[in-house]
Order: C-alpha cells, then structure tokens, then sequence
C-alpha cells in the first residue's frame, strides 16, 4: 500500500473516474438513460448523486461537499422541465454543435449548442 505524507493536497480525479470502463458500459457514449431507474422511482437507483458514491459526485463529498444539494436538485429538474415544456428548442443550422472537447478553466465543447427558443404557447 501507498503512504501519503501528512499535510499532502489529494486531488480526486473525477474526470478518469467518469471514464473508466471498469465502472461505467461505454463511458464516452451519451447514454442519458444510465441514469434513470427501470422502476421510474429515483429512490430505485444503483448509486447516489448526494454524495456517498464516488463513481459520481457532482456536489463534491463529505464534509466540504455543497451544503444546497437537497435544494438544487428539485431545483434543477424544475427548471428543466419548465424551459422543455414552455418552448420548443431548435438547433441553429449556421452554428453546428461540436462535442470536442476544449481544455479551458473547465472542459468545454468546442462549439456549444446554438439554439433558437419558440413559445409553444401563444400567450
Ligand atoms: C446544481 C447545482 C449545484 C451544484 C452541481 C453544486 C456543486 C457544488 C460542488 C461540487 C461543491 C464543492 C464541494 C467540495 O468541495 O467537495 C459545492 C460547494 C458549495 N455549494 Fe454548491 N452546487 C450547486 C448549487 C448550490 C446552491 C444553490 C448553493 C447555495 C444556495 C450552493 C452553495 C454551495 C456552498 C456554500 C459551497 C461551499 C461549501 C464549503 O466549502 O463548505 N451550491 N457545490
């Protein structure tokens, strides 16, 4: 086993844990189902978001992760599905996305989604 001298900055590599074959089928595939339970009941899920399963982790873990998780989550979805549900998203044909990745301060699409909001309703 490895020994870490004290007082050592341990960064954990999220980035190759959400690419490693050993723990997600075709990890680069967009595969958005992976995440939704057969059941449809959240709770029937294999892994947490909140924070106890490190194979994802999106509000961080442990005692520094994001104190709003609980609040964001809902939050999240409800935004979402109003934006889904009060327009119609169309893709700008000028302006292709690009899924290559590009290193900035955070990995970034090289061209990212372009698009064109119609209300679905007329008010
Ligand atoms: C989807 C939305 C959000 C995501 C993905 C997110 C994610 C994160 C992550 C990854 C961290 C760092 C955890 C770590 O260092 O291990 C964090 C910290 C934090 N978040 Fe969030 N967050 C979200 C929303 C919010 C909201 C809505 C608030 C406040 C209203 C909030 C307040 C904070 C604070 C104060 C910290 C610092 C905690 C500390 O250093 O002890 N976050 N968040």
């Amino acid at each position: 086993m490895d020994t870490i001298a004290d007082g050592t900055t341990t960064i954990v590599n999220m980035r190759a844990i959400g690419r490693d074959p050993k723990i997600w089928v075709d990890p680069l595939e967009f595969m958005p189902e992976r995440f939704v339970s057969k059941l449809s009941r959240s709770t029937d899920l294999e892994f947490s978001v909140l924070g106890s399963d490190l194979r994802i982790a999106p509000f961080g873990s442990g005692r520094k992760s994001c104190p709003r998780k609980a609040l964001s989550l809902p939050t999240v979805n409800f935004w979402v599905g109003s934006l889904l549900d009060e327009y119609k998203w169309v893709q700008l044909n000028a302006s292709p996305v690009n899924l290559t990745q590009r290193l900035r301060l955070s990995c970034e699409m090289t061209n990212p989604l372009k698009v064109k909001m119609k209300p679905r309703r007329t008010p």
